[in-house]
């Protein structure tokens, strides 16, 4: 039986609570399920292993990671210490140390979600937001000097290579072109910044000569925020660089109905080393501890996570699980009005894995 080794690595915050919650429901699929199963390894690293040790993760942590099958993350991010640390310690680390260059942001809304659009049915709602994961705002450039003194001065460059853009667009016309509707939306803001936004605009036009079956438009940054929440239906698949679909892909969230249902993948499209799967969001300070977290958003993860390892009848019967859970408002979490807690959550989604009948019909 074919063995899939996985990292899981909570972190700090709510991915204390929604990462094992993750690897609950991929032991109940397991149990289930005659073709795989699971071995899992989960790693300290965070904000604690940095109050013990100075860094957020070891030296030679990816070494432990690059075996793996796949990585299942929660947040990075501590109340008691600076989020730059944080993210740069952990996160990036991962991410730019793998080269996961494509992060894959789908966003809909599931059934019994009441999203906050009053015109926006679930059929006009249904995106996945490709994320430029390596360089541009994130490249790490910059510095700071004469700190405190009046003539300080600091520095965030947003690198963009060719090779960087080019290999980001290539695959969200990959993407769009699998997808029923074959439309792109490629998103910049070459108007203000003149010079990497431009090299975006003029790569899109001769990567998109490859991708004649794929319609595509092109879109300021500050417009798709409106024309996310006044003309929904018009998007398909979204490509816009680090920061852009960072700050989207959290809009993107809200407008399906929770920042607490949004998955990503962290992908290495070429498999030469492990992907990683989180949910979008972070530590969430204000209700870490509690019990309170929705774990959808890490459900959904994994099953992002399976399509990636190729168990595709698995990937869909969690995602029928899911849906199967949202859709009995009962079990919605605080964040989207309910009560019910982490726990109610993942033991219905294990509950309805273990039900052969339903799998059947699912
Ligand atoms: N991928 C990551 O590791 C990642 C992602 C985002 C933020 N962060 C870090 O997390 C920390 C907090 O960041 P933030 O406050 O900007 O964003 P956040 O996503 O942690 O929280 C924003 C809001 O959404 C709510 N929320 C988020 N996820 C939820 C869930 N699953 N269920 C219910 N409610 C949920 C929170 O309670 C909070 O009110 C910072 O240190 C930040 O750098 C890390
Ligand atoms: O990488 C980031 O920008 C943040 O940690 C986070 O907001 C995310 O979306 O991963
Ligand atoms: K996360
Ligand atoms: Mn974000």
């Amino acid at each position: 039986m074919k063995t899939y080794q996985i990292a899981t690595i909570p972190g700090d915050g709510i991915g204390k609570e929604v990462v094992p919650a993750g690897r609950e429901v991929l032991a109940a699929l397991a149990a289930e399920t005659h073709g795989f199963r699971f071995q899992f390894e989960d790693f300290d690293w965070g904000g604690d292993y940095y109050r013990k040790h100075g860094v957020m993760m070891p030296a030679d942590g990816l070494d432990a990671l690059r075996g793996k099958d796949a990585i299942l993350f929660g947040s990075a991010g501590d109340p008691d210490i600076p989020d730059h640390i944080t993210l740069w310690g952990l996160r990036l680390k991962i991410c730019q140390g793998f080269d996961q260059y494509a992060n894959v942001r789908p966003t809909r809304i599931l059934p019994g979600i009441d999203g906050p659009l009053k015109r926006c049915s679930a059929a006009d709602l249904n995106w996945v937001i490709v994320r430029e994961n390596s360089e541009g705002e994130y490249s790490g450039v910059g510095g700071r000097v004469h700190q405190g003194h009046p003539i300080e001065a600091a520095t965030d460059v947003s690198m963009m290579t060719r090779v960087g853009v080019e290999r980001i667009l290539r695959f969200a016309f990959r993407l769009a072109q699998s997808r029923p509707r074959k439309l792109l939306t490629v998103i910049t803001k070459s108007n203000a910044q003149r010079h990497a936004m431009v090299m975006w605009d003029e790569v899109a036009l001769e990567v998109s000569r490859d991708f004649p079956d794929v319609k595509w438009d092109k879109e300021l940054v500050d417009a798709a925020t409106a024309r996310m929440v006044n003309k929904p239906a018009t998007l398909d698949t979204i490509v816009a660089t680090n920061l852009h679909a960072d700050i989207l892909s959290d809009l993107a969230a809200a407008l399906a109905g929770s920042l607490g249902i949004a998955p990503t993948g962290n992908i290495d499209p070429e498999r030469r080393y492990p992907s990683m799967f989180e949910p979008i969001h972070g530590s969430a300070f204000d209700i870490m501890g509690k019990g309170l977290a929705n774990p959808v958003g890490t459900f959904w993860s994994v099953v992002m996570l399976l399509e990636h390892l190729g168990e595709h009848d698995a990937a869909a019967r969690v995602m029928a699980a899911i849906e199967h859970v949202t859709a009995d408002t009962s079990l919605h979490t605080g964040d989207l009005g309910g009560t019910a807690k982490t726990v109610d959550v993942t033991r219905a989604v294990c509950d309805f894995l273990a039900r052969k009948e339903e799998r059947k019909a699912a």
